[in-house]
């Protein structure tokens, strides 16, 4: 169940934000960690993971398929992989990762595998995730809908093979089958036919780590995705500082002229740091990487942004909020498919900026929005961590912006209230 809605005040910022900021890991690193270890040969353990909704929802999901998950300890958690099997359910909460990862692994298992969320994940696209599973010789039950609640029939062996998928909903349809690919008898040949497919750095993760882990991976020609079968290897995963949930508090350094540095940022990184970086830039931010963490400082200046997100779609709110506090008007496109987020965040940012006095025009693939004097508002969150966050950002300037609920941050995130206050209180 997801946690009992509360209200929130978000504090206003009196002076400029400037401090260093250590958050959990990346919810998507930890994600396929966990899917990674669990398919492996051998233990696995997964350092500085996410603990949050998401992974431990994905962690208990392993469990009922037979799978040693410890998450007893904050800072490390050894997985221990052993024979897939039903009969299970697996509650996937408002997880993309889950409802998306976790079904083809499920398919390898003996035996039954019932799958259901929150009410909203049954909205979530999933249908043809399902198609591509059943034309590689999967027996899913699934509603009329095409999406949860769905039941997988394992029989202990997925065949694999070449199959076409149109993942431009969410690039996690493509993740979700290649992990899981190394062990299909046949390995898998994936081909997307249509739009293009969102999240591109999101897809290299998955291949990057996939190749960590063993796998012979070959992504040589777009949109096309060779697994070869064979086994995967138990090893340690350093699970990186979340780059989308640090959005925020960089964000809160742009709107107060202040400074925030993420601290144990790697040198390297397979999140989209550059990308982020492009976007704060073209906003009048300045980030630089050194020995303490990545910085983002603001420069006073707040610049209207227009910017095609697709790659970085999950930013969208956050950039949204710094929009409605910019100098000049902003156009946020290329993100349709983040009508099937945890809400529809298009319809979303549209009904909430409006609410809050900005000029919003709605697109069917995102938002023009001209900034105007914002006044207090009551903000719907709509379950969507990534609203609430939105909501804070524009709280720092705006006196009186009440969320409808800050609990659903827990998604991914469970401490952000008290982080942010701490945040507000230190400036
Ligand atoms: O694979 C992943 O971990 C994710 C991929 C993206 O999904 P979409 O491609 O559906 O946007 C992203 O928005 C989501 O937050 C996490
Ligand atoms: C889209 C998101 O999540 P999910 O993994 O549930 O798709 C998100 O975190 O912004």
């Amino acid at each position: 169940m997801p946690a009992e809605p509360r209200p929130w005040l978000a504090p206003t910022a009196s002076t400029q934000v400037t401090t260093t900021v250590r958050l959990p890991g990346s919810k998507s690193m930890t994600a396929r960690a966990l899917i990674l270890s669990a398919l492996a040969g051998g233990p696995s353990v997964i350092e500085r993971p996410l603990r949050a909704r998401d992974t431990e929802l994905m962690a208990a999901g392993l469990r009922a398929l037979g799978v040693a998950v410890d998450t007893s300890d904050d800072e490390r958690w050894p997985v221990g992989p052993g024979p897939l099997h039903g009969p299970a359910r697996v509650d996937v909460g408002l997880a993309g990762t889950i409802m998306r990862f976790l079904p083809p692994a499920a398919a390898l298992a003996d035996g039954v595998v019932e799958f259901d969320g929150d009410p909203h994940a049954r909205n979530r696209p999933l249908r043809p995730i399902i198609e591509a599973l059943r034309a590689l010789g999967v027996s899913i039950d699934a509603s009329p809908t095409g999406g949860l609640p769905l039941t997988v029939h394992g029989s202990g062996l997925v065949e694999g093979g070449e199959t076409v998928i149109n993942a431009s909903a969410s690039s996690q349809f493509v993740s979700g089958l290649l992990l899981s690919a190394p062990r299909f008898t046949k390995g898998l040949v994936l081909r997307h036919e249509g739009p293009p497919v969102p999240s591109a750095p999101h897809l290299r993760m998955t291949t990057h780590m996939l190749r960590a882990a063993g796998a012979l991976v070959d992504e040589s020609v777009p949109d096309v995705w060779a697994v070869e079968p064979g086994p995967l290897h138990g090893r340690s995963w350093v699970i990186e500082p979340d780059l989308s949930g640090a959005a925020p508090f960089f964000a809160a350094a742009m709107v107060t002229g202040g400074a925030v540095t993420l601290a144990g940022w790697p040198a390297a990184s397979w999140q989209p740091v550059e990308r982020l970086t492009e976007l704060l830039t073209a906003l009048g931010g300045d980030v630089s990487q050194g020995p303490d963490g990545l910085t983002v400082r603001g420069t006073g200046a707040l610049h209207g942004l227009t910017a095609d997100l697709s790659e970085v779609s999950e930013l969208t709110p956050v950039l949204a909020a710094l929009a409605a506090l910019a100098d000049g008007p902003s156009e946020l496109r290329g993100v349709e498919h983040i009508r099937g987020h945890e809400t529809d965040r298009i319809a979303a940012l549209v009904a909430e900026l409006a609410k809050a006095g900005a000029e919003v025009t709605e697109f069917r693939d995102g938002l023009r929005i001209e900034p105007r004097p914002l006044r207090a508002t009551t903000f719907e969150t709509y379950a969507d961590h990534r609203m609430a966050h939105a909501a804070a950002v524009i709280g720092l300037a705006v006196p009186g912006i009440e969320l409808t609920d800050v609990a659903c941050t827990s998604k991914t995130l469970p401490e952000f209230p008290e982080l942010w206050a701490g945040l507000v209180a230190r400036s």
